[in-house]
């Protein structure tokens, strides 16, 4: 990472740019992550002022967004190399001059043009479009490309978007980005199940009864009506984030801890994932969405899924993979739940165990799926006393208090570290996003009838019973 560097950051008006990208650049320059020389530009078609001004909009982001490393003084030597250029997929013109010219200066006296990293931040829609213009221009030349999720709309454009790339950028300088597999419950997961000879013995369908992926999110359109209108909660969530979830839960172990074995096993999970059944999936809208600003008012767009999913092979044949996500609900939590089977003898009598609502066995491993995770077994435990009589008990552990000596990093920090030092292990392959595509078809050709539901519930009627017996994991039984 001694190279010298230019980072141009596309969308750099939008929310993500503000939200994670320039928080996450920012805390690695206050890590001393990047390299010495580097430049930071910002592009979109619509110029947000001057560079002052960008800087300062910027700056009052990532004061909110950055957390305890933000400090001003720091900030300032940071946006002292910060710039926007505007240009859209018609013009890349002026920003291939500016870059050109960032690249020279920032590696002066080196003999060399800094690297390029191009990050396409943009609406799915508008991905291959934004490509050509960087395959013209030449931007893309030698440059690092790192792609934001959704990758396409549907198969058809997947394919047609991975040729484009194909002709312009080769694939191992391409970083397809899905953001829940940098969360450090990722790396969580891989080490429980990997590094200990523990849970791989029962990490299987004779042990595990069901799998819940569980993603609640109590905010709403968060300005993002347009994005929601053109994209919905499937496409935006479902056939990114949780199935990559999916995916690390099911993989097979692979040989080693390289991009190349993980993808392979993951997309191995992929192809034994059935497609999506439409008469399994639920859609839902909350209330009062169509009255939102720049949503249309008969908008049959999906902020709410649930659906059931099935991994049909020798390890996971018949165990429930329940996946649920959306807007507006009762509150913001991301949640992994592997419910594990129930004894075959009831020696200690189930009753004892049901307080109250008896849906769930009592042993289940459950992940948070965050940048700090708490990992809990809820075990089945004696209670003191006269009589064998059973009741719930918790282990609990968060690696991140146990290990407090060493900084976890937040997920968008980690994969621009990731992409800046070619790392593509936590980046899915093009194979991965077409598959995954090809499951999700039908659900896409078939859209279920979204379902209303109240602001702040858990979903419409119909999904909550998709996860009979158990239940969904959040709130939590
Ligand atoms: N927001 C989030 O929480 C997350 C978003 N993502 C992904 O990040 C990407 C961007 O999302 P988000 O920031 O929320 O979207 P926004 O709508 O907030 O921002 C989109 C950005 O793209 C630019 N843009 C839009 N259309 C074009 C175009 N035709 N040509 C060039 N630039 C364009 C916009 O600037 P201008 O209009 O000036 O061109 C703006 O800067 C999406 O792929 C999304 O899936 C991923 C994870 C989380
Ligand atoms: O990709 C997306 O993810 C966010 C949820 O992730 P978070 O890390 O921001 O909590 C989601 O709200 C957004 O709609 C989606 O585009």
């Amino acid at each position: 990472m001694a190279d010298p560097q230019v980072i141009v950051v596309f969308g750099a008006t939008g929310d993500l740019a503000r939200r994670n990208l320039f928080p996450g650049l920012f805390r690695l320059y206050a890590a001393g992550l990047l390299p010495e020389e580097f430049h930071v530009i910002g592009s979109g078609r619509h110029a947000p002022g001057s560079d002052e001004e960008f800087r300062d909009r910027l700056g009052a982001a990532v004061r909110k967004f950055a957390g305890d490393v933000f400090d001003e003084r720091r900030w300032d030597t940071f946006a002292a190399r910060l710039g926007f250029v505007a240009s859209s997929a018609d013009d890349g013109a002026e920003l291939a001059a500016a870059v050109d010219r960032a690249r020279r200066t920032t590696a002066e006296g080196k003999g060399q043009r800094a690297r390029l990293l191009l990050y396409l931040s943009v609406p799915p829609a508008i991905a291959g479009a934004m490509v050509e213009m960087l395959g013209a221009t030449g931007l893309a030349d030698d440059a690092t490309l790192v792609m934001e999720k959704p990758f396409g709309t549907d198969l058809a454009s997947a394919r047609a978007l991975d040729a484009t790339i194909a002709g312009i950028v080769p694939e191992e300088r391409v970083f397809r980005i899905d953001h829940f597999l940098g969360l450090e419950a990722v790396r969580t997961l891989l080490a429980l199940r990997f590094g200990n000879g523990l849970f791989e013995s029962f990490w299987n369908r004779e042990h595990i009864a069901s799998v819940v992926i569980d993603v609640p999110e109590d905010l709403g359109l968060e300005g993002r009506a347009g994005f929601m209108e053109s994209t919905g909660t499937f496409r935006d969530m479902v056939t990114t984030h949780l199935c990559q979830i999916l995916g690390v839960v099911a993989l097979e172990p692979p040989a080693r801890l390289t991009a190349d074995a993980l993808r392979a096993e993951k997309l191995r999970v992929f192809r034994a994932l059935r497609p999506f059944d439409p008469a399994e999936t639920v859609f839902g809208q909350f209330d009062g969405y169509r009255a939102e600003e720049g949503v249309a008012e008969d908008s049959t767009v999906e902020t709410f899924v649930a659906l059931r999913a099935r991994v049909d092979n020798w390890r996971w044949r018949g165990v429930p993979f329940l996946l649920r996500t959306g807007k507006a609900m009762g509150s913001s939590q991301r949640l992994l739940t592997v419910t594990f089977r129930e004894p075959p003898l009831d020696l200690f009598g189930a009753g004892d165990l049901d307080e109250g609502n008896g849906a769930r066995p009592p042993d289940a491993l459950t992940l948070e799926l965050s940048d700090h995770p708490l990992v809990r077994l809820r075990l089945a435990a004696s209670r003191p006393g006269a009589q064998p009589r059973l009741g719930r008990g918790d282990f609990a552990f968060r690696p991140a208090e146990f290990f407090a000596d060493d900084e976890p990093l937040e997920a968008y920090t980690r994969l621009l570290l990731d992409a800046l030092r070619c790392d593509q292990t936590l980046f899915t392959g093009a194979a991965e996003v077409e598959r995954l595509w090809e499951v999700c078809e039908p659900v896409l050709r078939e859209p279920p009838d979204p379902l209303p539901y109240a602001r702040g519930s858990w979903g419409p009627e119909a999904a909550l019973r998709l996860a009979d017996p158990h239940g969904w994991a959040v709130p939590e039984a």
